[in-house]
C-alpha cells in the first residue's frame, strides 16, 4: 500500500460556476479525489486536506508558507510516500518554487491543477490529479524534490513557467526542459534535478520579505522603482529588456537604493536565455556596477520568490546577496 496526501488550495481544478455566473474555487479536496478514486486503484491510500480555497491570483507569501508548512508536516509522517498540492495555474510557478526552497527530503511534492473548471465536461483536472498521484507514489520519484505534473509532463519546480493562458498544455521549462512524463499510470523520468540549499521555513517571516517586480520598457523612468522602495520593499526585481538592460535613470536609482540596503535583482522579460552584463548606457553592465545581482536564467516571478525567501529568513543583506545566485538557474 502506498500513501499520498492531497492538499487542496483552490484554482480552476476546484472551480464551478455559481448562480451569479462567476467561476470560483468551490470544491473540497475530498471531491477532487473522488473523481480519481477508480484510476488511483485500491493499493493507494489517499489522505486529504483543505489548506486554502482560492484562485491562485490570490496567493501571497504567507499563503505559500502555509502550503509549504502543511506539505512538510505530511512528509514528516513516516508512512507518507509523497504529497500532491492542487493549485491554480496562474501562480503555480511561484508556489512550486517556494515549496522547493523550503521543503527538504527525499519524498516528492507534486503540484498540479487544471485549465478547465471542475464542472466542465472535458475538465483536465481529474487526469492531472491522477497523474500527480502516480508520480507522488512512484518509487522512481524519490529524490525528485518538488515538481509540477501537468498534461502528462513532469517539470522541475525551478524554471517551470505557465506558457499558455488557456491551453491544457499550459506549462513548460523553457531553459531546462521537462524531467519526464506520465502515461497510463506509469512514470518515465528522462533526467533528474540537482540538489541545492534548503531554507528554514520556521525562520521565514513574510513581513520582512516584500519584493516587487519593476517592468522595463522603452522610456521607462524610476518612478515605480522609487515608489516600491518608499512602500517598504526590501528587494526589487527588474523585468528588464533583452539580456538585462534598462535606462540610465533606472541605473541611478538602483545605485542609490542598493547603497541604502535594498537588494535589486536583474532578470528579463525575454522567455529564454540568461541575463548578461554586456551593455553600458543603462544596460546590464551599468546595472551590475550599480549593485544589481544577476538572476541567471531565473525569470522575474521565480527571481522574486528566491529573493523574498532569502529576505524572509535573513536580516543580513550581505548573506542574502551571497546566497541568491545559488538559488537561481545559472
Ligand atoms: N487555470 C487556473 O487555475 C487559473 C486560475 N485563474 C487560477 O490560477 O486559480
Amino acid at each position: 500500500m502506498r500513501t499520498v496526501a492531497v492538499l487542496a488550495t483552490g484554482g480552476t481544478i476546484a472551480t464551478r460556476r455559481g448562480e451569479d455566473g462567476t467561476v470560483v474555487a468551490r470544491a473540497a479536496a475530498e471531491e477532487l479525489v473522488a473523481t480519481v478514486r477508480e484510476r488511483t486503484g485500491a493499493d493507494v491510500d489517499v489522505l486529504v486536506e483543505d489548506v486554502l480555497r482560492v484562485g491562485s491570483y490570490r496567493m501571497t507569501l504567507e499563503r505559500m508558507a502555509q502550503v509549504a508548512g502543511r506539505a512538510a508536516a505530511h512528509l514528516r509522517a513516516p508512512g507518507t510516500d509523497g504529497v500532491v498540492v492542487t493549485h491554480g495555474t496562474d501562480t503555480l510557478e511561484e508556489t512550486a518554487f517556494f515549496v522547493d526552497l523550503f521543503v527538504e527530503g527525499e519524498r516528492p511534492v507534486v503540484l498540479t491543477g487544471a485549465q478547465r473548471p471542475a464542472d466542465a465536461p472535458d475538465s483536465d483536472g481529474p487526469r492531472n490529479l491522477a497523474d500527480a498521484i502516480t508520480v507522488a507514489t512512484s518509487p522512481e520519484a524519490s529524490g525528485l524534490g518538488t515538481v509540477v505534473v501537468f498534461d502528462g509532463e513532469v517539470l522541475p519546480a525551478r524554471g517551470v513557467r505557465k506558457v499558455h493562458t488557456v491551453a491544457s498544455s499550459a506549462f513548460a521549462a523553457p531553459d531546462g526542459g521537462s524531467l519526464g512524463w506520465v502515461r497510463e499510470g506509469r512514470v518515465h523520468l528522462a533526467s533528474r534535478r540537482e540538489h541545492r540549499p534548503h531554507l528554514d521555513l520556521g525562520a521565514f517571516d513574510a513581513a520582512r520579505a516584500r519584493v516587487d517586480v519593476v517592468a522595463c520598457y522603452p522610456g521607462v523612468d524610476a518612478t515605480a522603482l522609487r515608489a516600491f522602495a518608499a512602500a517598504g520593499a526590501r528587494g526589487l526585481v527588474l523585468e528588464a529588456t533583452g539580456a538585462g538592460n534598462a535606462t540610465p535613470e533606472i541605473c541611478d536609482a538602483v545605485a542609490e537604493l542598493s547603497a541604502a540596503g535594498l537588494v535589486v535583482v536583474l532578470s528579463t522579460r525575454v522567455p529564454e536565455g540568461p541575463v548578461a552584463a554586456i551593455y553600458g548606457d543603462g544596460g546590464g553592465a551599468d546595472l551590475l556596477d550599480a549593485g544589481a545581482l544577476l538572476s541567471g536564467r531565473t525569470r522575474p516571478p521565480q527571481a522574486r520568490i528566491a529573493l523574498a525567501a532569502l529576505l524572509g529568513v535573513h536580516d543580513d543583506v550581505a548573506a542574502v546577496r551571497e546566497t541568491f545566485p545559488r538559488l537561481c538557474s545559472a
